[in-house]
C-alpha cells in the first residue's frame, strides 16, 4: 500500500530564501496528521508542491505513489486542496462552481454528491446563490466542497478555521471526521494547537524549512511538555528560590515547571517564606502549545 504522502528530500527556493530545506515525510493513509509551524515555516510551500503549484528545486513528492510531477493527472486526481485564500469567480453560483470544479476532473453527472456536500456543509439553501453575496465563512465552506467534488483519499486543510466561527468549525470537523472514518488521509494545517492536539493522531513541526519534530501526538505529550504551576504573586515578584522553574510568563502570572504533585507544598512554602501572598493559582496540565513552544524556542529533535 503506498503512503498517502511522501516527501524525500523536498528542497524549495525563492531566490536566496530557502523555504523547504530537504523534508522527509511520510503520512500512511486514513492517518489524520497536522503539519505546524509559525508564519513562514514552509507548510504552504509543502502544500503547493503537492498541488503541482509550485515546483520543488529538489528532491521529490507524491500521492498515493503518484509522483506530483511525473504523474501530475493521477496525482491530482488522488488530492483535494482546501486552499488558505479565498479566489472564487464571483459570477457563478455555489452549485455551478462545484459543477464546473466537477468538469475539471472530468465529472459530468456529479450532482447527488454535489448535494451531499451542500447538506453537509450547511449549504444547501445557498446552491443558487451568487458567490459574491456569500459571507466570509460561507464562502469557505465552498472551498471545502470545491476541494471533496472529486471524492479525493487525501485531503489537504490549510488553515480552514482561520476566522471561522464557533458554529462553523464544529460543522467542519464533524464532517472532515466522519470522511477520515470513511478511510480519507486527511492533512491538517492550523494555527489553533488545541485543534491539532484534539483531531491529529500524529504531528510533524515545521521551522525555517525543516522538520524539527515528528511523532504521534500523545508521545510529544508525554516527551516534551511538562505540567505547569501558574502562580499570581502579591506583590508580583517571585522569590529568589523559585527562579530555577521559571519557565515562562503569561498575563502577569508566573509558569514554574512542576514534575510530580508532591513538589507542590514544597513550592508555595518557598512563596510564604519570601513574604509573599498567592492571588491566583493553578496547575496547567502539558498541552500541544506547550510542546510546539518549547520546539520553536529551539529545543527540537533536528
Ligand atoms: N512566491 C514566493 N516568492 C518568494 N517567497 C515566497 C513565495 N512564497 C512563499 N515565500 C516565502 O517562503 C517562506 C515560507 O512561506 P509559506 O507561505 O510556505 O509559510 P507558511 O508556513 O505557510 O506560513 P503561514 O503560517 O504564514 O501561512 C516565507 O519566508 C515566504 O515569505
Amino acid at each position: 500500500m503506498p503512503a498517502a504522502i511522501r516527501l524525500q528530500g523536498l528542497a524549495k527556493r525563492f531566490g536566496r530564501l530557502e523555504a523547504l530545506r530537504g523534508v522527509d515525510l511520510e503520512v500512511e493513509q486514513g492517518e489524520f496528521f497536522a503539519l505546524l509551524g509559525p508564519n513562514g515555516a514552509g507548510k504552504t510551500t509543502l502544500i503547493s508542491i503537492l498541488a503541482g503549484l509550485t515546483r520543488a528545486s529538489a528532491g521529490s513528492a507524491s500521492v498515493m505513489g503518484y509522483d506530483v510531477v511525473r504523474q501530475y493527472r493521477e496525482a491530482r486526481r488522488n488530492l483535494g486542496v482546501v486552499p488558505q485564500e479565498l479566489v472564487f469567480d464571483p459570477f457563478f453560483t455555489v452549485r455551478e462552481t462545484l459543477q464546473f470544479q466537477s468538469g475539471y476532473f472530468g465529472l459530468r453527472r456529479n450532482d447527488g454528491w454535489i448535494d451531499a456536500l451542500l447538506h453537509h456543509l450547511n449549504l444547501s439553501d445557498k446552491a443558487d446563490t451568487n458567490m459574491r453575496r456569500l459571507s466570509g465563512g460561507m464562502k469557505r465552506r465552498v472551498l471545502v466542497a470545491q476541494a471533496l467534488v472529486h471524492k479525493p483519499p487525501v485531503i489537504v486543510l490549510d488553515e480552514p478555521t482561520a476566522g471561522v466561527d464557533v458554529e462553523l468549525r464544529q460543522t467542519l470537523w464533524q464532517f472532515i471526521r466522519e470522511l477520515n472514518h470513511q478511510g480519507h488521509t486527511i492533512l491538517l494545517t492550523t494555527h489553533y494547537l488545541e485543534e491539532a492536539e484534539e483531531l491529529c493522531e500524529r504531528v510533524a513541526m515545521l521551522k525555517a524549512g525543516r522538520i524539527v519534530a515528528l511523532d504521534r501526538t500523545a508521545n510529544l505529550l508525554r516527551a516534551d511538555a511538562q505540567r505547569r504551576v501558574e502562580l499570581r504573586l502579591n506583590p508580583p515578584q517571585l522569590p529568589e528560590a523559585l527562579r530555577g522553574r521559571l519557565v515562562g510568563e503569561r498575563d502577569g502570572a508566573f509558569l514554574l515547571s512542576l514534575r510530580d504533585f508532591d513538589e507542590l507544598e514544597g513550592l508555595l512554602a518557598k512563596v510564604r517564606e519570601a513574604g509573599g501572598q498567592i492571588e491566583g493559582f493553578c496547575v496547567r496540565e502539558p498541552d500541544l502549545e506547550e510542546v510546539f513552544l518549547q520546539t520553536m524556542r529551539g529545543g527540537g529533535q533536528a
